[in-house]
């Protein structure tokens, strides 16, 4: 199984590389798993609803130009669906079971995606109606898809 996720940012913090180096490290026994950083676009602080979209779409080209046809796309977005780690374990293993190795998880930049990356998304997923920095939200869903993995494999990390 192939995991890959897609952001938009550069990972900059210390302590966030660590935790997220440290979940890696623990999927490796269970999928090939790999972060690919898209280049955030430069934007003024306040921007018009054009200038928005622009963005977007601009980041949202750069994440597109990353993922191939055959990968089941799982896009993180605030207007998702709220999942259990139960639900997203089952999701994982029902792709795989039914054939489908190549799976990616896309994290926006600090303005969301454009529409065309809603559009590629075969599902799209909220952790919650909180708002995380997109560096955080890298490192929980790294361990939310360890987590997964756990569940899968009957292991005991998951209370
Ligand atoms: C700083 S957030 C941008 C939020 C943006 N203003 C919006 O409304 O989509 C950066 C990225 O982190 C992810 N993200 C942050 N919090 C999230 C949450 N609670 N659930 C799902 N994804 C989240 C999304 O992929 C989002 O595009």
């Amino acid at each position: 199984m192939n995991i890959k996720m897609v952001t938009v940012g550069k990972l900059k913090e210390k302590y966030f590389k660590a935790g997220i180096a440290e979940y890696a490290k623990r999927l490796g026994a269970f999928c090939k798993f790999q972060i690919i950083e898209c280049q955030d676009e430069k934007a003024p602080e306040s921007l018009s609803e054009a200038q928005d979209l622009k963005v977007k779409q601009i980041e949202g080209e750069r994440i597109l130009s990353k993922i191939k046809d055959k990968e089941f796309v799982i896009l993180l977005d605030l207007r998702g669906k709220e999942l259990t780690s139960e639900q997203l374990a089952k999701k994982i293993d029902d792709l795989s079971t039914y054939g489908t190795s190549d799976i990616t998880f896309v994290i926006g930049g600090s303005l969301g995606v454009s529409p065309e990356v809603v559009k590629r998304a075969d599902m799209s997923i909220c952790f919650g109606k909180f708002t995380l920095p997109h560096q955080l939200m890298r490192l929980v869903l790294t361990e939310q898809i360890y987590r997964s993995f756990m569940i899968i494999n009957h292991r005991t990390y998951h209370k």
